[in-house]
This record gives C-alpha cells, structure tokens and sequence, in this order.
C-alpha cells in the first residue's frame, strides 16, 4: 500500500514520516494554514531521502506560478487541485502530475486522462478531513496508481481500504493534533495501519 502524507511543515514533521515507512510526503503550496514558503520547503527537501517522492500541493492558482513554485523548491512532483483543465496539465507536461479530484458521474477515472501519473480521489473540499461516500466507488473506479483521500484517520484506514481497494491512501487532517499541526505519533500509527499485512 503506497502511503502519502500531506501537508508537513516542521523537519521533525518530515523525519517522522520517512521514518514511518511513508512512500510520499506533501507540501501545500496552496493558500491554507499547512502552506509552507518556497525556503522552508527547500529546506524540507533537502532531508528527504531520493526513495521518498515529494509532492507540491497546488489549488486552482496559474501554471507559471504552479512551475515556478515547483521547481524552485525542488518537489518530485506536483499535486493538482480544482478544476483545472486538460490545457492546464499539457502546459506542465515535463514535470510528474497528480490530478486531484472528487468523484461524480462525469468523472474520468482514467488514470493518465490528463496526461498524469498518478490520480487523487478527495473529498469536495480538500484537506478539510470530512469524510465522502466510498460507496460511490462502485459504479466507477479507477485502475492503477490511484490514492485515497478524504478523512482518513489511523482508526478508519484499514476499514477504507478495503471498502475502496485503492492503490495508495493519502492522510493529512488525521494525523493531526489541531489544523496545521501534525501529531507524530499518529502519522507512525497511520503508516503502521496502512501497510498492515503487507510489510
Ligand atoms: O491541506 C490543505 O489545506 C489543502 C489546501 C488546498 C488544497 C489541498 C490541500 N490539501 C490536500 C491534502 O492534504 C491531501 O491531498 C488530502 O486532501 C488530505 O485530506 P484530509 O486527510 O481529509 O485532510
């Protein structure tokens, strides 16, 4: 199970979940209380090691902005959030995407649809920890590099697992001790959780 941990602010935030097993660890760039500036994240960074992807989370800002960010930081790769469309992705084209999205029947559940490597399904409202109905997942479902997000915690991820099958799962309110404030502890839990029975 791919696990990504979002939303990181701190360099005790970063060593926890490399030490934890996470495969990914996020950034939000994006106007939030987790944003972090471009000098922090490069700092960040800098203690990720190679086999750990960084991920840049955007929402609906311009892509020369979401370019510029991203590569002065230096993330692996960049998350997209909002309605941004298929000109959008083919004007970052050269760097890795991850398409953010919720699910609704009009939904492309391509994985590569946009031309990204990896899909995000999320909640309405992202990074917000409210929860959406994975039941949803049954008339339409994405296949390959797909994460789960959307109020996961260490105490429902198994069960959302495997009610959703997904390829990864992605966490960031719910390892957190208030909003924009992650709780160590529970990001080892999570990842210990997530990856139960696989290890
Ligand atoms: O975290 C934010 O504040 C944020 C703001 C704007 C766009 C995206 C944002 N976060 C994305 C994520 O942290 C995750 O990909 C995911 O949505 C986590 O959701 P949750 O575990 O429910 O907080």
């Amino acid at each position: 199970m791919y696990v990504k941990v979002c939303g990181l602010r701190t360099e005790a935030d970063v060593a926890t979940a490399v030490e934890a097993g996470a495969d990914a660890v996020g950034f939000v760039f994006a106007a939030s209380p987790r944003q972090i500036d471009i000098p922090t994240a490069q700092k960040l960074i800098a203690d990720v090691p190679p086999h750990v992807l960084t991920v840049g989370v955007f929402l609906e800002q311009p892509a020369g902005e979401v370019r510029q960010i991203a590569t002065e930081a230096g993330v692996g790769m960049i998350q997209l959030h909002g309605d941004y469309p298929r000109e959008t992705f083919a004007e970052l084209a050269g760097s890795r995407l991850m398409r953010a999205t919720t699910l609704t029947p009009e939904t492309d559940v391509t994985v590569g649809a946009y031309g990204e490597e990896m899909l995000l399904l999320d909640s309405p409202k992202a990074g917000s920890g409210e929860q959406w109905d994975l039941t949803r997942l049954t008339t339409s479902r994405p296949d390959g590099p797909w994460l789960l997000a959307g109020g996961l915690t260490p105490g429902n991820v198994r069960a959302a697992i495997e009610a959703a099958r997904p390829w990864g799962v992605d966490v960031s309110s719910g390892v957190e001790s208030s909003r924009g404030v992650k709780d160590h502890g529970l990001i080892r839990t999570f990842v210990a959780e997530a990856k139960r029975d696989q290890r």
